[in-house]
């Protein structure tokens, strides 16, 4: 097999499912043995961390061809496998590679984990570090200590992972080494004195990086001789081997024909297949304690492996390990089939879709605009629109999403509570008096930026009703800037405009701050008094007179010409808040009149208005597919 080839979502280890017609291959009984003569205090389980871009993907080629895993020259990026990733240049999946490398005479058993650096994918991060002691903290020399190496930092840290940094990128003409020194030693109280300055496109120090994980970072802490636990960390689903399971051997050792169960469904399975990640799957006869490998035993569907869950020896129980919290969808968009396309058809490949990107929630809703859909939840917009573009690419599909919403939390008199993540289900005018409080979700958000933009970008922050926490100065004129921001205003475009104010300079994070009381209230657009449901939006009262006036004029652009009237208005509860008429385009029955035919032309004109009332009354406005488009058409942006 070879390196490379395309891969399902969430098993992208593997090659592309429809593709895959062998078996996967074998590790040679050299490589074999030379593992097993490895004692676990010479293994070494380590991720990289990074700031989105920084190169951690770029550092981990350069590292598999130190260890001869991957040849000079190969393909770039050996670790980010999907189109997608490829394509946009960003790692959605954590990837783990084994190698072998030798320090100082003897043998180390190296586990790599390449990890995302957006923060739709932070639950990947925080995954993947379970089985690791310690990262690698990646800063690139040109731009610094950005929001996502603060972040990301922050969750090592707490982890109590022991982090190496590493400085990137000094062959740039704009690399500052001192600067993010500086940052680092300020920032995060690491000890600069040993620190790696690498170029991970050239090669240039590369060398020196595996010396310090071995020296700094320490081994895992499993027995060998002892009954099996081993933790679930991912899994995904492989039409040739079904469903496969990346484990983390914690204690014990794992064999084809072992029989063991889950702490968490009672299931039993026998083991058929385990191997090593080398960074494609080679089966072994077994793996040990301290490894982290994949396993597959006839699971029959992805649901029956729920991350984060132990497996034991059957007969032999014990106590489970810790899981993972599991990711909260946070952004919730409407998905209908485009003209053209069947509900049922499109209802496969999205099936097919969630099936391997376990983070999507998935439930069907029908709009009497759009026709029979799904309400499709993400962890972030970033993730949304990855979401969509594999649908559209590996699926070949057309769909029209709604506008993104976050999930609102709706307090009642009698002390119950609805979480709602469909503006459908907003609590109607007349309902609410029922209501007690309506909160949102707030974001503790983490912005860098050059101090000049400072005052611009507190602005900004203040006009989405921002509430400021924390300022900081780091070194050379970057401030860190933290404030409580609505999850919703993150979702409608706030970096972009940060972006824009900082000329492409700022870099932002976020984590999820609970949520507060909030003026909320469900704006609708009405044509000719009837309400579109699919484009109506759960929004803070201050906001509903500005977009109002943009849903207005942006929907009449579409509609265009009407044989009658139309009215477009943006409703707020039950207030008015912006109009729009299209005037009816008038058939011109005077055109073979005589001017002076002042009585016939009455006549006609009369005849007309009576036509026309009858229509409007009767009439029913066809509005095209493409005016809900084009009204819903936002791009997509790429966090940074
Ligand atoms: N000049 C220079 N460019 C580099 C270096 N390392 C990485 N790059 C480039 O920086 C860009 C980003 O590198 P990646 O390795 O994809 O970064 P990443 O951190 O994995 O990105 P995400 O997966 O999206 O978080 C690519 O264009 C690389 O070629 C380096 O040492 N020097």
């Amino acid at each position: 097999m070879v390196y490379g080839l395309r891969c399902n979502f969430h098993g992208s280890q593997f090659i592309n499912n429809s593709n895959r017609k062998e078996e996967s291959g074998r590790a040679s009984v050299e490589l074999q043995e030379r593992i097993r003569a490895i004692p676990i205090d010479r293994y070494r389980n380590f991720s990289i961390v990074a700031h989105v871009d920084h190169g951690k993907s770029t550092l981990s080629d350069r590292l598999l061809e130190l260890t001869g895993v991957i040849q000079k020259g190969s393909k770039a990026q050996v670790l980010d496998r999907l189109d997608v990733e490829r394509e946009r240049g960003i790692t959605v999946k954590a990837q783990t590679c084994t190698m072998l490398y030798n320090h100082k005479g003897e043998d180390y058993l190296l586990h790599l984990v390449d990890t995302p650096g957006h923060v739709d994918f932070r639950s990947e991060v925080s995954r993947s570090y379970a089985s690791c002691k310690g990262a690698l903290l990646l800063v690139d020399a040109s731009q610094g200590v950005q929001a996502q190496t603060v972040a990301n930092f922050y969750l090592a840290y707490s982890m109590g992972l022991r982090l190496i940094p590493v400085i990137n990128k000094i062959d740039m003409d704009a690399a500052d080494i001192p600067r993010s020194l500086d940052q680092i030693e300020h920032m995060f109280e690491l000890d600069t004195s040993d620190v790696v300055k690498v170029s991970a496109k050239t090669g240039l120090n590369v060398e020196q990086v595996l010396p310090a994980v071995v020296e700094k970072i320490a081994p895992p802490s499993g027995i060998v001789d002892s009954r099996l636990r081993l933790l679930l960390v991912d899994s995904w689903y492989d039409n040739f081997l079904g469903v496969v399971c990346l484990v983390y051997i914690s204690d014990g050792s794992l064999k084809k024909g072992q029989k063991i169960f889950s702490a968490h469904t009672d299931i039993s399975y026998d083991v058929k297949e385990v191997g090593i990640m080398y960074p494609i799957p080679l089966k072994t006869d077994i793996i040990t304690a301290g490894q982290v490998g994949y396993m597959v035993i006839g699971m029959k569907k992805s649901s029956e492996a729920h991350i984060g869950d132990t497996f034991f020896t059957v007969g032999q129980a014990g106590e489970p390990l810790a899981g993972f919290e599991e990711a909260k969808p946070m952004v919730f968009v409407g998905a209908f089939p485009a003209d053209g396309v069947e509900f049922k058809v499109l209802d496969e490949s999205i099936s097919h879709l969630v099936l391997n990107d376990r983070s999507v929630t998935l439930q069907k809703e029908t709009s009497t605009a759009l026709g029979q859909g799904w309400r499709l939840g993400f962890l972030g917009t970033l993730h949304a629109s990855v979401f969509q573009e594999r649908l559209e690419k590996e699926h070949g599909a057309s769909i029209i999403i709604t506008a993104p919403t976050v999930p609102y939390r709706i307090l009642y008199n009698d002390d119950t509570e609805k979480i709602i993540s469909n503006p459908d289900d907003f609590p109607s005018v007349e309902n609410r008096q029922k209501v007690s409080v309506l909160q949102e979700p707030f974001v503790e958000a983490i912005m860098t930026f050059p101090q000049e933009y400072l005052g611009r970008v507190i602005k900004l922050c203040e006009a989405h009703r921002g509430e400021q926490v924390e300022i900081t100065y780091l070194t050379t004129g970057q401030v860190l800037l933290k404030y409580l921001l609505p999850m919703a205003q993150l979702v409608d475009d706030f970096f972009g405009r940060l972006k824009g104010l900082t000329q492409g300079y700022a870099s932002l994070d976020y984590e999820e701050a609970g949520y507060r009381p909030s003026d909320l209230v469900k704006m609708e657009l009405l044509v000719n008094g009837k309400g579109i449901d699919a484009l109506a939006q759960v929004m803070h009262r201050s906001e509903t007179v500005n977009k109002g006036k943009v849903w207005v004029s942006k929907f009449k652009e579409y509609l265009k010409y009407q044989l009658f009237e139309v009215v477009i208005q943006a409703k707020a509860g039950n207030k008015i808040m912006a109009r729009e008429t299209i005037k009816a385009k008038r058939k011109d029955v005077l055109a073979k009149l005589h001017a002076a035919d002042i009585s016939r032309r009455k006549k006609l004109l009369s005849r007309q208005k009576e036509g026309k009332k009858s229509m409007k009354s009767i009439g029913n406005i066809q509005i095209p597919q493409e005016a809900y488009q084009g009204f819903l058409s936002r791009a997509p942006t790429k966090k940074k």
